[in-house]
Formats: C-alpha cells, structure tokens, sequence
C-alpha cells in the first residue's frame, strides 16, 4: 500500500501501543506456565507469529472469556484487549507442522531455544526478510548443549530444522549480533534441570534488552542473574560477562495475570512527528508512557537534546511535546538500535550533522536500516555520510523536499520515512507503508487523528 503523506501540522493526544518486546515474551512465558492472562497485549503480525507458535507448542492464546473452537485456537482479534494463554505443560510439545514466525526475528530466536526443549524435531521458517537475517550463533549454541540445531542451506539462516531435548550446562555466545539469544537461551535454560550459564564472549549490544526479559522473567518468578568476568551477581545486563538461570524453574505471573507496558520505539515515531510538527503553541500528548526498563526510553532525552521542549510525567505516563528548530546531535545506539530510523530522520530536519554512532548491528534488522536510511533520506534531499558503525546525516530543513521513498518491507523505515515527510515540501509518497502492521498497526490512524495530512490507497479517510 503506498501513503501520500503531505506537510501539515499536528495538535492532540495519541495513545502508544503496547510494547511489542514484552508481549512476545509474556505469550512465550505463559506458554511455559500452566496458564496466564496476558493484559493489553499488543496485537501485532510479529506477536500473532509468537501465539502461533505457543499454538505449535500444545498451548493456545485467545481473547480472554472467549470460547475455544475445535483443535485450532481463535484467531486473535485486532482489539483483543486481553489474551487467555494456557500452557504447553512446562515443556513445548513437538509441532504438527512448521512454525511460520513471519517478519518476526524475536519469535525466531525464543522458539528456536523452546523448539530445543521438544523430545523431537521442530522446523521453523520466516518471510525472506527473516530467512536473510543471522541465527548461526543461536544453532552453534545450542549445538554446545546438545541439541542437533542447523541451518537447511547451511548459511546460518532460516529455515531451521531444531531436534532437542536440550541438556543443559556452559555456553558461550557472542553479544554483538543479537540480545533475543540470550534471552532465547535464559528463557528456555529456566525449565530444564541443570539450567544454563552463558558466557558472553564480545560485549552486549541491545543491552536493555536483555534487562526486558531479567524483568519479565521476574514477574513470572522465574531467576536469572547476569554476572561480571569473576562470576559475582550484577544489577542489569549492562557491562556482564555472562548470564546465570538456574533450571527446574517454574513460570507462573502472580496473580495469574501479566499487564504489558507502553512501546517507546512506537513512542518515538510519536514523540519525533510532535518535535517536527507540531502546531506553534500546541502540544503533542503521547499516553501510555509509564517507565519500564525499555532503552528506547532514551529518544525522550535524544528529542529534548535536539532542542523540542518535552514534559514527561512518568507516574502518569503521559509525554507533552513542542515543535522546535531542531539541532543536530551525536548518539550512540548500542543499547537502542531501533531509534536508528527515527533519530536519522529527525537528523535530516535537523540544523547541522546528526551523527548516530555503534550502529553496526543495526544492518542485522529486517532491512540494513542505516543504508535504508540513508538511501531513503536521500531521496528526501539529505545528504548523509554512511561508515561501517556510525551514520551521520547533515541535516537542514530546508533541502527536504517529498518524493515517492520506498520503506523496504519495514515498519521502522516505514514509520521513520513519515516523521520525516511531515517537514518536507510538498507530498511525500511511501511505498510499502502496510508494513507498520509488524508492530503498531494503528500508526497511520493515530498520525491521521493528531492532524497528519495523510492518503492511504484504498482506505477512504
Ligand atoms: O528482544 C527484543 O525484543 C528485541 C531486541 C533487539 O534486537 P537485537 O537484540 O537483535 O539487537 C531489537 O532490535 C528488536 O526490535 C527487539
Ligand atoms: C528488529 C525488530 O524486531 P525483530 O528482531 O523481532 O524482527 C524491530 O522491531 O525493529
């Protein structure tokens, strides 16, 4: 679906989507319990792959207080605003069929880990953007712990063939590719007798990533400790060395309910067309921004840096922002790889160069998202500097001028590209722009109620 997005002005109150991260894992980790509601889930096309694959397991996820149907659990609503998930009985049964985890690579890489708990042999497989992305260090790993884990063409991607069960025992990891094999690895390491100590043998990129599933494990009960280079307890995953999860653990929220929080990487699509569009003397309000231990908190101070007059009040979870001359910054995205997309397009609104630096792991996504970007913005008139780690975009208002940009069968370059269109002259078109579906399917509905000047072929507005 193409959008024509046209400069305007923006006034009004969006509500952020619930996190994306904690949804995938909460389906998951009640699919290990004997049972859970899961509160305010966000219903998305990578999440529906994550119930699926719960399904896959012997588990089911519906609405909650709706009947379930014959073997197939119900297809999950769009507006489903609670899901009843009942469990797979501690350990995933083997799948009557291969598991389609879609554009998802979270849903890829946790059950890929739960697949190697089966007592026999999982396929999993991914759209081609997920089949391209990096799973060899996950199927070494496991391999270390005794389970056949490979790779059909042998390339390290998708499709997997997965046989467990899974022993478990020391492992070492690199950190720098992806953060979902920890928490693949920690997730699944819970439930078998030995449990699983990780060695991380380059530093963590995605950090709060991991401090996402220590805090989810948390609330299900379920310990796992990351620890420095001499083995002591740490606070987060910041800095550690390793991962410690005990096994013979048991998943159960308490309560029997697990609420998900708000999406910071959906917040800052919000935050930054507030930033870049709002109307002189309004505000953008953003609700459902309580704090939690997402990274992608960071794009509040990323904005105000750049100049926009923010106001958060966490206990209310509400963000107020203002259109401002935005100046250009230095970040570092190491801990937060998805604000990639939406800092570069603020850097091209921006006066002066926006350099976003530590983002080599962010050519590991659903596209390389810095020479999406940088590609994309150029065809917007930005002139950017493209390294192997760091992307800088010279920014000024003024050059960005719409054009048709394609969002590469990303949401993130999707979502990004429209922030940007709302500074440029004249109509920009994106291609591609259903996409948003993969993890805030209400963007353009949002954008289109704060004032977003915005035609969706197709949708009659
Ligand atoms: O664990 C998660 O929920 C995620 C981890 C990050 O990936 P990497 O750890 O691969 O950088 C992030 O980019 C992705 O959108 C979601
Ligand atoms: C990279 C992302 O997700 P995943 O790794 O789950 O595909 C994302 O949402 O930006």
């Amino acid at each position: 679906m193409d959008v024509h997005v046209t400069r305007s002005h923006l006034r009004g109150t969006a509500r952020a989507p619930p996190s994306k991260s904690y949804t995938h894992r909460a389906l998951l980790a009640a699919g290990y319990s004997g049972g859970a509601t899961v509160e305010s889930p966000l219903v998305s096309a990578d999440t529906r792959a994550t119930a699926r694959a719960v399904a896959a397991f012997g588990g089911s996820a519906a609405p909650a207080g709706s009947e379930r149907g014959g073997d197939r659990p119900a297809e999950i609503p769009d507006d489903a605003d609670a899901l009843a998930v009942e469990g797979f009985g501690g350990r995933p049964g083997v799948p009557d069929d291969v598991i389609d985890c879609a554009n998802s690579g979270t849903t890829m890489r946790l059950v890929t880990a739960a697949a190697a708990l089966a007592d026999g042999t999982s396929v999993l497989t991914g759209d081609g953007s997920l089949r391209s992305r990096p799973q060899g260090p996950l199927l070494d790993a496991l391999g270390e712990l005794g389970v056949r884990a490979e790779s059909t063409r042998g390339n390290g991607q998708a499709p997997l063939v997965v046989s467990g069960p899974l022993s478990g025992g020391e492992v070492a990891i690199p950190g720098d590719v992806s953060s979902q094999y920890v928490t693949a690895l920690l997730m699944a390491g819970a439930v078998i007798d030995e449990g699983v100590e990780v060695e991380l043998t380059t530093d963590l990129k995605s950090a709060p990533y991991v401090d996402i599933t220590l805090e989810l494990l948390a609330d299900f009960g379920v310990e796992a400790t990351p620890v420095d280079a001499a083995g002591d307890p740490l606070d987060g995953a910041a800095g550690a060395a390793g991962f410690s999860v005990p096994g013979g653990q048991t998943y159960a929220p308490s309560g029997g309910t697990y609420a998900v929080p708000g999406d910071f990487s959906s917040i800052s699509y919000l935050l930054g067309a507030g930033a870049v569009a709002a109307e002189p003397g309004e505000t953008v309000r953003i609700e459902g921004a309580r704090p939690s231990a997402q990274g992608d908190a960071a794009i509040v101070e990323v904005v105000e840096e750049m100049g926009a007059p923010v106001d958060w009040d966490r206990e209310a979870g509400e963000i107020a922002v203002e259109r401002a001359d935005l100046s250009g910054v230095t970040v570092d995205v190491g801990d937060t790889p998805d604000l990639l997309p939406t800092i570069a397009a603020l850097g091209a609104v921006a006066d002066g160069d926006t350099r976003i630096e530590n983002c080599e792991h962010v050519r590991y996504k659903e596209t390389d998202r810095v020479s999406a970007m940088a590609e994309e913005l150029g065809t917007l008139g930005a002139e950017t500097t493209e390294e192997s780690d760091v992307l800088t975009v010279h920014g000024s208002e003024s050059d960005l001028a719409g054009a048709t940009v394609d969002g590469r069968g990303d949401h993130r370059i999707v979502m990004a590209l429209a922030v940007a269109a709302l500074a440029a002259e004249g109509t920009t078109t994106i291609r591609g722009a259903e996409h948003v579906d993969v993890s805030f399917p209400g963007f353009f509905d949002a954008m289109a109620d704060l004032g977003m000047d915005v035609e969706r072929e197709g949708v009659i507005e």
